[in-house]
């Protein structure tokens, strides 16, 4: 592989629930240009580092164990990095950070104060804010003098209306920080920009985004602006994901809990990771497994997917008076057709109609020419949002 010993480098961390994405980008030209991806993949055991860049890629397995401030299998990670780039070259590291709640409107650099900051609204994203931190903390301790920045999953849908963010609980929680926040704003963010440079006529208009990963929400954007989101206060509203449950009736809680005589963390563990498509279908969280089991229970899992989502874009639709383009993202989103297909059947009563050899190929644009809505398929890079963020700061400081 090529040694980039000339150029400054940029990281960049994505730690998202189960996995850490780590991006590679150069800054010659004026702007972050990525030259690799690794994924360290924390479900497996042991875990795993999947390395791919312009020039080659590669499969490890870690030897470090996966311990709970994950600083040695950054470090091995880095490791293996630092044979195939120079990374003394790295100029500056950027971090997703899944909540800022209403405390950061944009990237910030971090600092103790900034740090501190976001380890107190742990307790709004108890399984993703620590997960942020790791590589944080790990970064700051091997190389104290890089510059690091934070982009947060919620700074994008700052701009929804008081009557989306509110829900309808005594208005003193809400002054106190209990309101609807929205996550997956980094991908929403990228989204939005690449449909401004591919369709800016359809940018300008009521978009609405599904970003369908192992976690999964929608957004609704007019004029690239994010109006309103499936998810709210927790990373476990809005649709069934995964291994997390989608918005749920809270009478289901109170009966688990007063009823059945389960701890609150008890419940806290099911919602996140016994609930979803493994929690229905009782086979597999992975909607590649999924699709191609031929057993009532897969169909099922998949059937309440497809119709939570419908449902949502129904609603979101109504929150923007309107749909003209629908975006399919991430990793069902950009490459499960039948997903898509049972969304977009369910949304023929608004006009929509698909061009089924397009969706089979997962091509851009899947909307037959007589549709009402236009149906695209993009891939997401939430990193790249990370990278740009982090260089804006770095330049303007
Ligand atoms: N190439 C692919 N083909 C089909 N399904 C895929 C593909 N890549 C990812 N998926 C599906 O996407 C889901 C994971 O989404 P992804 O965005 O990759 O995860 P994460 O949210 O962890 O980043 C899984 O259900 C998986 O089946
Ligand atoms: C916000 C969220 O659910 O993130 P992820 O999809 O990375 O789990
Ligand atoms: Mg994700």
């Amino acid at each position: 592989m090529t040694k980039h010993t000339t150029q400054d480098l940029l990281l960049t961390f994505n730690a998202g629930s189960s996995s850490i994405k780590i991006g590679l980008f150069e800054l010659s030209d004026g702007h972050p240009r990525r030259i690799a991806k690794a994924v360290i993949d924390l479900r497996k055991r042991p875990p795993t580092f999947h390395l791919a860049s312009e020039s080659a890629s590669f499969d490890a397995s870690l030897s470090a164990q996966v311990s709970e401030d994950l600083h040695d299998i950054l470090v091995e990670a880095l490791d293996i990095f630092s044979r195939h780039f120079d990374v003394q070259r790295v100029a500056v590291v950027g971090h997703r950070v899944v909540h800022g709640a209403d405390l950061f409107d944009g990237p910030v650099p971090l600092d103790e104060d900034t740090i501190s900051r976001i380890e107190d609204l742990i307790p709004l994203a108890p399984l993703h804010q620590p997960q942020s931190l790791r590589p944080i903390r790990a970064i700051r301790l091997l190389k104290p003098e890089l510059p690091q920045f934070a982009s947060f999953d919620t700074a994008f849908h700052r701009s929804n209306a008081d009557v989306v963010r509110r829900f309808a609980i005594p208005r003193a929680l809400h002054d106190e920080g209990v309101r609807r926040y929205g996550f997956h704003g980094l991908s929403y963010k990228f989204i939005a920009g690449e449909l401004a440079r591919r369709a800016p006529k359809d940018a300008k208009g009521r978009v609405v985004v599904a970003h369908l990963g192992s976690g999964a929400s929608l957004c609704a954007l007019d004029d690239g602006r994010s109006c309103d989101t499936s998810m709210g206060f927790s990373t476990l509203d809005g649709v069934p994901m995964a291994t997390r449950c989608g918005a749920i009736d809270p009478g289901v809680l109170l009966h688990l809990i007063n009823e059945r005589g389960k701890s609150a963390k008890e419940v806290e563990h099911m919602l996140y990771h016994d609930c979803g498509l493994l929690g229905i279908s009782g086979i597999s969280a992975d909607s590649r497994e999924l699709l191609t089991d031929d057993r009532a229970e897969a169909r099922q899992a998949i059937g309440v997917f497809v119709f939570r989502i419908a449902g949502e874009i129904g609603r979101l639709a109504m929150s923007i008076g309107g749909l003209e383009t629908l975006i399919f993202t991430a990793g069902i989103g950009e490459n499960q057709p039948k997903v898509r297909e049972g969304v977009c059947r369910r949304l023929g009563w608004l006009g929509l109609k698909l061009d089924d050899a397009a969706n089979a190929e997962n091509a851009l644009l899947i909307s037959s020419p007589e549709s009402s809505i236009a149906v695209h398929v993009m891939a997401t890079d939430e990193e790249q949002v990370i990278a740009d963020e982090a260089y804006g700061l770095l330049h303007r400081g």
